[in-house]
């Protein structure tokens, strides 16, 4: 059976459907946090799929890896609650689908959310085929992953923040407001005000 250490470092997932900016807040929230003393680690769920082969191979008609949950979580697990004792940094999981997660991993879901139209460009210039974007623009529409998130998590750990692309300091305000959060996280942590 795995231990569990106490964790010393927050896990944060930034989630939100394909395009609203996950990869990008993660990017700079890691940069920021690099200098400080809580490190957080980027984990780009989708290139570790592809690059650690955790899929079945290729679905052509959505353009993308059929993912092996069940290995790509052993892998994780390993990752972010390492046997070998507390993990020496934090960790920011960047992914779209927020139920792949156990619960008792996040401690903070941050859902990115967008414009459609803003989305539908971004995806267009990403090439991606057309199947693929009205899929992804409807799910923004319908708010599915805002839905998932609430059915995964703790209404109280759950952070929504617009991703327009609008507004000079859009993103550094949410960068900031992830930064703040996880230096709290870490306080109560150090003062013992976390039970896990
Ligand atoms: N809030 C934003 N302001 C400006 N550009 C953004 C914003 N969010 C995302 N982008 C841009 O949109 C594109 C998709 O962002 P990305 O972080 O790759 O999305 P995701 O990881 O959610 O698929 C990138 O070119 C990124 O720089």
């Amino acid at each position: 059976m795995t231990t569990h250490h106490p964790r010393q470092f927050p896990i944060i997932l930034i989630t939100g459907t394909p395009g609203t900016g996950k990869t990008l807040h993660s990017t700079l929230v890691q940069q920021e946090m690099s200098e400080s003393d809580i490190p957080m680690r980027h984990l780009n769920i989708g290139d570790i799929v592809k690059e650690q082969g955790f899929h079945e191979g290729w679905d052509e008609e959505w353009k993308c890896w059929i993912v092996d949950e069940e290995r790509l979580l052993d892998y994780l697990e390993g990752v972010v609650n390492p046997e070998s004792g507390a993990s020496e940094t934090g960790f920011i999981l960047d992914h779209h689908d927020p139920s792949l997660f156990p619960e008792r991993w996040v401690d903070l879901a941050v859902v990115l959310t967008c414009d459609n139209s803003v989305l539908h460009d971004r995806l267009t210039s990403r090439n991606y085929p057309p199947n693929k974007i009205t899929e992804n623009v409807t799910a923004e529409i319908m708010q599915t992953c805002l839905s998932e998130t609430r059915e995964s998590y703790d209404e109280e750990i759950i952070v929504e923040l617009q991703s327009l692309g609008a507004g000079d300091n859009e993103v550094e305000e949410n960068v900031e407001r992830i930064v703040e959060w996880i230096g709290q996280w870490r306080k109560d942590r150090l003062e013992g005000r976390h039970d896990q």
